[in-house]
């Protein structure tokens, strides 16, 4: 249609750089990445551009200054690379509305979409369970997944959710709904990829209280929420082409790890985490190692996946990269019973929305 267009601009155009447009419109796979403006995002959009000069990469942040500066980073080694911006604060309803519209105004599809934001706010280390771990006889298994030593101080969203909840899953949830007709597309398959943790725990998990407003452990709480909901989006997606995985990216070096210790209490224990990494294989440590799940999977089939195993970025202690499956602790009942539950959510905030506009249009 754009080759047989009659518009005089067109015309201009050589035959070469037509064809060249023609190709990038068939070839672009579209890749939309939520917090991408640091840590494990960051380092995943660069590892798909050097993959895949013809991506069509948005980067979805809340923060418009940080997120041109990502840009500015993926293009100074990737000049030639199509980048484009969204303003997206997932843990606000109205922002993933906003975003999500105009996203279905610029694509006609969505290839990719990496739901890796997430927070951790006011992490408390508990050194009491620390020591009593590290002579447990399961030292390893606590430096892999951090179980039983971290709380987090939560706090309510505008929108009345906690705040954890709201961000590193229903937030996502929504934009998953309302892409769902670019994901969704007829003789097309999507990935939708969670970044989730093994920090995820069933224990911390209830259909009772979803946001987790009784407990202090949201951040593991929300992340077994995006394992059962991977799940669920499986069973009612993937007859529409639309597949979903999670990945955990080990323990990585971010700004969410960061706030976890003072920072001169990372400086000093650093020895010690490259030393730890002989004997785990999760302790990833660089953005870049921790992307590797992420990446391997935009390798994938996604018919070829598994909706009952996390994907594990791994790091061998000769600093090799690999992706390793462990089967999840979830199952169908829980999940699909989390899933009725953010439907009648989803539709009780829309409502809040719109009676809110209603209000403020008064
Ligand atoms: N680091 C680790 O060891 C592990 C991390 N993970 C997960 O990996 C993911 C990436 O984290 P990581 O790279 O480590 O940490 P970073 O803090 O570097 O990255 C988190 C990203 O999420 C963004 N973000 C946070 N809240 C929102 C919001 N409301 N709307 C839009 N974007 C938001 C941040 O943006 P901003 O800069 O504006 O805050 C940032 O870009 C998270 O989901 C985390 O839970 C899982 C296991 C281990
Ligand atoms: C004193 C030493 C050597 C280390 C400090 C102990 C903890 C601060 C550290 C041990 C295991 C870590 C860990 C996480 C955070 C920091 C630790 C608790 C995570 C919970 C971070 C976020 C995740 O999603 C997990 C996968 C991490 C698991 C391990």
């Amino acid at each position: 249609a754009y080759i047989g267009s009659t518009n005089r601009r067109q015309c201009s155009r050589t035959r070469c750089e037509l064809l060249s447009v023609c190709r990038m419109a068939r070839t672009g796979r579209v890749v939309l990445v939520t917090g991408a403006n640091s840590g494990v995002g960051l380092a995943l959009c660069e590892r798909l551009l050097s993959d895949d000069a013809q991506l069509q990469l948005c980067l979805a942040c809340r923060n418009e200054q940080k997120a041109a500066a990502a840009r500015q980073s993926l293009l100074i080694s990737h000049p030639k690379a199509h980048v484009s911006l969204i303003r997206l604060d997932v843990g606000s309803m109205r922002s993933v509305l906003r975003a999500a519209e105009e996203i279905r105004q610029r694509y006609n599809r969505l290839d990719y979409l990496y739901l890796n934001a997430g927070i951790m706010p006011s992490p408390q280390v508990d050194l009491r369970a620390f020591y009593k771990g590290l002579f447990s006889g399961k030292a390893i298994h606590m430096f892999s997944t951090g179980e039983g030593l971290l709380t987090q101080k939560d706090s309510v969203t505008a929108d009345g959710l906690q705040q954890v909840f709201a961000t590193n899953l229903f937030g996502h949830f929504l934009l998953v709904r309302e892409l769902e007709p670019l994901l969704c597309q007829p003789g097309h398959s999507s990935q939708v990829i969670w970044t989730s943790s093994s920090n995820a725990r069933r224990s911390t998990f209830s259909l009772d209280d979803l946001q987790h407003k009784q407990g202090v452990e949201p951040y593991s709480s929300s992340k077994y929420a995006s394992d059962l909901l991977s799940l669920a989006l499986n069973r009612h997606y993937n007859s529409q082409g639309l597949y979903s995985s999670v990945i955990c990216p080990g323990l990585v070096m971010t700004n969410l790890t960061y706030g976890i210790l003072p920072s001169f209490i990372w400086t000093l224990i650093m020895p010690i985490m490259w030393l730890i990494r002989i004997f785990t294989n999760t302790f990833t440590l660089t953005p870049y190692n921790g992307a590797e799940a992420l990446f391997w999977l935009f390798k994938q089939k996604p018919e070829s996946l598994d909706p009952m195993v996390k994907y594990h970025s791994l790091t061998s202690g000769l600093g090799n990269n690999y992706t390793r499956t462990r089967k999840m602790e979830i199952d169908d009942t829980t999940s699909a019973a989390l899933y009725e539950n953010l439907l009648e959510m989803e539709k009780m905030v829309r409502k809040k929305l719109k009676d809110g506009d209603v209000e403020h249009a008064k």
